[in-house]
């Protein structure tokens, strides 16, 4: 599996800002817009072109447009956080939603929410989620897509932790994985370490 860390060194101080306990949530979401602008840049750094003829106010010239927009998927709620930077970057987008909710006992997904298209055949699908702890939401997410025909999926995590990776790769789903860190571990509770806390609850509150 393709696993590729965005190092660049305004990723890194984005995803500092979000580490930072003392970051307020309007400030968290707001690297989090950034950085999702650099993970998405990286992403889609292979898209397929279609090329067209243009004119500029002084002559003829190629002009290119993503070929096969893809399918953005923001895993709800910290995904949702990642959504509206992500559409900027690609306005032909669509966008379908996944809505999960990690039990903290277990730490399995309990799932509220799905909204895709049926067929997803042909079409590449960015997934949005700033978390990959132990990658059961991101396997739950992929099997609903891979169930409507999707091949070519990308996990755009914020962060990752090595056994959500490790995890998806075991899982043999088509996916891979653009990222800015891959962290140490998770603790006892599920936590990534260092990690950043919970997501969810620094973007939105507590629930
Ligand atoms: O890899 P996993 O162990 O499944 O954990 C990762 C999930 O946990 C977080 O969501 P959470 O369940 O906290 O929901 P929230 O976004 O509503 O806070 C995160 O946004 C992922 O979806
Ligand atoms: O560290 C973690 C793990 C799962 N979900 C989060 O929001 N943070
Ligand atoms: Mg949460």
């Amino acid at each position: 599996m393709d696993v590729r860390v965005v190092d660049h060194p305004l990723a890194k101080s984005r995803l500092s800002t979000m580490r930072d306990a003392r970051t307020n949530s309007a400030a968290f979401r707001a690297a989090l817009q950034e950085l999702t602008l650099m993970l998405i840049y990286e992403a889609t750094r292979d898209a397929e072109l279609a090329e067209e003829s243009i004119h500029t106010p002084v002559a003829k010239t190629t002009g290119y447009r993503i070929a096969n927009p893809p399918l953005l998927v923001p895993v709800l709620r910290a995904g949702l956080g990642m959504a509206d930077q992500a559409h900027r970057l690609i306005p032909e987008a669509q966008m379908g939603f996944v809505g999960l909710a990690r039990d903290e006992e277990t730490l399995q997904p309990t799932p509220y929410l799905e909204s895709l298209p049926a067929d997803l055949t042909d079409r590449p699908v960015l997934v949005l989620d700033p978390m990959l702890a132990t990658g059961g939401s991101m396997v739950h997410t992929i099997e609903l897509l891979v169930e409507r025909g999707a091949t070519d999926v990308t996990a755009i995590c914020t962060l990752t932790a090595p056994e959500g990776v490790r995890r998806l790769e075991e899982s043999g789903l088509p996916v891979r994985v653009v990222t800015a860190s891959v962290d140490e571990r998770l603790n006892e509770s599920g936590y990534i370490v260092p990690g950043l806390g919970d997501a969810g609850d620094r973007e939105y509150g507590a629930v």
